[in-house]
């Protein structure tokens, strides 16, 4: 193995103490609501790191949980009596949801300035257009890993594979916003093994374990996994063949302790910064 392992946890960790200590200067406690519907289960581990990480930073964190048999018109409700609660810097409704419940209207309905996961339209319009707003937390920890990293991003050619609206997209904005050249490659693309080849930053957010192989991969490349796959034996796998790409890239992150802490760590920076926006006291 000759890749530098890129530390998510370690610099999520440090993230969370600078956060932590800005908290305790304020005169109050930044509120975060996550309102989960149902018992989807990676939805379970999200929710016990995110509380777990909240609370050990100083900020108001409570999970709202709706039976898996919640209406549509049930979870608005829910979402309204937050986006009118003073106390509430951040909302954010977990996904996936049931069935019953439309994504997009659960989204729309919350306050855009109290979405800390960056994912109302009103977020991703300002993000594209290069307008400040709040970004979602899984590229926003991204960025972080780059900077710490020391990745010099402007002119670089970086390939993000997958277009979620989620991760992929926002990805490539933020990317390009720092003067990347960014390509969008997805499962239509023709050749996504000659794509990934000719990146110099390497971003896997496609949810298949193990897609990105060694040799899809340039010498020297960063190569960032964001995959959380959860395999049938139980144990985390990434987007990337981890032991086959570190023999090639220059520098890499693991999954577990990689992008995820830092996903939990932005949620937490993301509240901070709506708190800050709504309330003032930076
Ligand atoms: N509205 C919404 N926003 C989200 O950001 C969101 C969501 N819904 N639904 C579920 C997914 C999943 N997700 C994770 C974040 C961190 C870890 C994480 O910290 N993972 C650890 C490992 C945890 C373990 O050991 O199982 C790691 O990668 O090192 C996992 C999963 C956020 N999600």
């Amino acid at each position: 193995m000759t890749a530098r392992i890129l530390d998510g946890k370690a610099i999520a960790a440090r993230l969370r103490a600078g956060l932590a200590a800005r908290v305790a200067a304020l005169p109050f406690r930044p509120g975060l609501r996550v309102v989960r519907v149902g018992e989807d289960p990676a939805s379970g581990v999200y929710v016990r790191n995110k509380d777990k990480a909240a609370r050990e930073a100083g900020f108001d964190s409570a999970t709202l949980h709706l039976p898996a048999s919640a209406t549509e018109a049930e979870l608005l409700a829910t979402i309204a009596v937050l986006n009118a609660d003073p106390a509430v810097d951040g909302i954010l409704v977990q996904l996936p949801l049931p069935p019953q419940i439309r994504t997009e209207a659960a989204i729309a309905a919350v306050d855009p300035a109290k979405d800390v996961d960056g994912f109302h339209p009103l977020n991703a319009g300002r993000l594209a257009a290069g307008q400040p707003g709040l970004v979602p937390c899984t590229p926003r920890g991204v960025m972080h890993i780059l900077a710490e990293a020391g990745v010099a991003l402007r002119g670089a050619r970086a390939l993000v594979l997958g277009r979620s609206q989620i991760v992929g997209r926002p990805m490539a904005q933020l990317l390009l916003g720092a003067d990347c050249t960014v390509t969008i490659a997805h499962s239509r693309s023709r050749d996504l093994a000659a794509e990934c080849r000719r990146a110099e930053i390497l971003i896997a957010a496609v949810g298949r374990p193990g897609l990105v192989r060694g040799d899809w991969i340039a010498p020297g490349a960063v190569v960032v996994d964001v995959g959380i796959n959860r395999l049938p034996d139980g144990r985390l796998a990434g987007d990337v063949a981890f032991e086959e790409a570190a023999a090639v890239a220059g520098a890499i992150t693991p999954v577990p302790g990689g992008v995820g802490p830092m996903t939990i760590a932005c949620l937490l920076e993301n509240t901070l910064d709506a708190a800050i926006a709504r309330r003032g006291g930076a």
